[in-house]
């Protein structure tokens, strides 16, 4: 068994900072060799949820409020604790800090260096960093959840690829195996408990710095190749192809290279576990209803949730 530990970080100019002020957040560290007040409202945070959307985030908070502890959390989930920067929200329901990133690996870097210096300054132990998102599939039916195995970039390199001090600085995406198969497990719990409707997979996700191009869609505002030349719907699916047949890639979305090259290069244990919208070997367009969205973007939260009582809640 793998021995219980705070977040320790490999940024040694942290040691040297008497405060620290978390800007997106608006959260203040006035005295970082004393933070009891941080540990107080943060130390028990277990999981950190994040995904896109506000909406969504309070949605999950207020799903687990009634489903992982049956109405009774005592917390105050609706409250946004992060409202005073105006960038991003977050809501705490028990031992779970819920939190909106934003479209793209650019947003969400920036609430991840912050809320990885905040679990850091709280003093949390071992706390999980899951991405509860939406994707568009490859080959899959619509509304599969994907639990990644590796993130992928849009050239196809389990890679986050970053320039630091103008130098190309590459990271390794993985995400954290227990962590993934724990999840998975808990695919088990929902035929002992509730039939699951829909599937649940492991797979490669690809990450990609943007929705149109980047996805190889026809539909955005330029659909041109390298060359200059437009590309056609064959360039498209057998690029689409090439990411199945060759990476094993599942679905594709826009966060999970960096997420992952982030969280395991400071240590964090994290997963990236996505609805798909749609097969991307069918269609470029999102045409779910409202309905439809709301039952796919509650899938993940259906895993996610079970997760969280059988593992962190019931488990010692
Ligand atoms: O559903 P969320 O979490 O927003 O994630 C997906 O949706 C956005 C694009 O519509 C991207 O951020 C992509 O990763
Ligand atoms: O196709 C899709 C659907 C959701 N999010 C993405 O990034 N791509």
């Amino acid at each position: 068994m793998s021995q219980k530990r705070s977040v320790s970080l490999k940024n040694p100019n942290l040691d040297e900072m008497s405060s620290d002020f978390l800007y997106h957040l608006a959260v203040n560290v006035p005295d970082t060799k004393n933070t009891a007040d941080i540990k107080k409202q943060y130390g028990h945070i277990k999981v950190v949820c994040l995904g896109g959307k506000d909406s969504r985030m309070l949605e999950l908070a207020k799903y687990i409020h009634f489903n992982v502890y049956d109405g009774n959390s005592g917390s105050d989930y609706e409250r946004n604790l992060f409202e005073e920067g105006h960038r991003y929200a977050g809501f705490m329901v028990g031992c779970v800090l819920c939190v909106s990133h934003g479209v793209g690996s650019s947003t969400m870097s920036v609430v991840l260096h912050e809320l990885i210096k905040l679990v850091r300054y709280a003093e949390c132990v071992d706390p999980l960093f899951i991405r509860i998102g939406t994707s568009g599939g490859l080959g899959i039916k619509p509304g599969t959840v994907v639990v990644a195995n590796k993130g992928y970039n849009g050239l196809l390199r389990s890679e986050y690829e970053i320039a630091i001090l103008g130098e190309r600085v590459a990271r390794s995406a993985q995400f954290d195996e227990r962590l993934r198969k724990d999840l998975i497990a808990c695919t088990e719990v929902a035929d002992a408990e509730e039939q699951n409707a829909w599937d649940i997979i492991e797979g490669n996700t690809m990450g990609t710095d943007c929705f149109y191009e980047g996805q190889g869609r026809l539909d955005g505002a330029s659909c041109t190749k390298a060359n200059g030349e437009p590309y056609t719907v064959d360039d498209k699916l057998n690029f689409l192809k090439c990411c199945h047949d060759e990476c094993g890639i599942r679905n594709i979305e826009m966060e999970a290279p960096m997420f992952a090259a982030l969280t395991l290069h400071c240590g964090i244990r994290a997963a990236d576990v996505c609805v798909t919208l749609l097969n991307r070997l069918e269609g470029d367009q999102v045409k779910s209803t409202k309905a439809q969205l709301k039952d796919f973007e509650e899938r993940p939260f259906k895993l996610v949730s079970r997760f969280i009582r059988r593992y962190i809640i019931n488990s010692p």
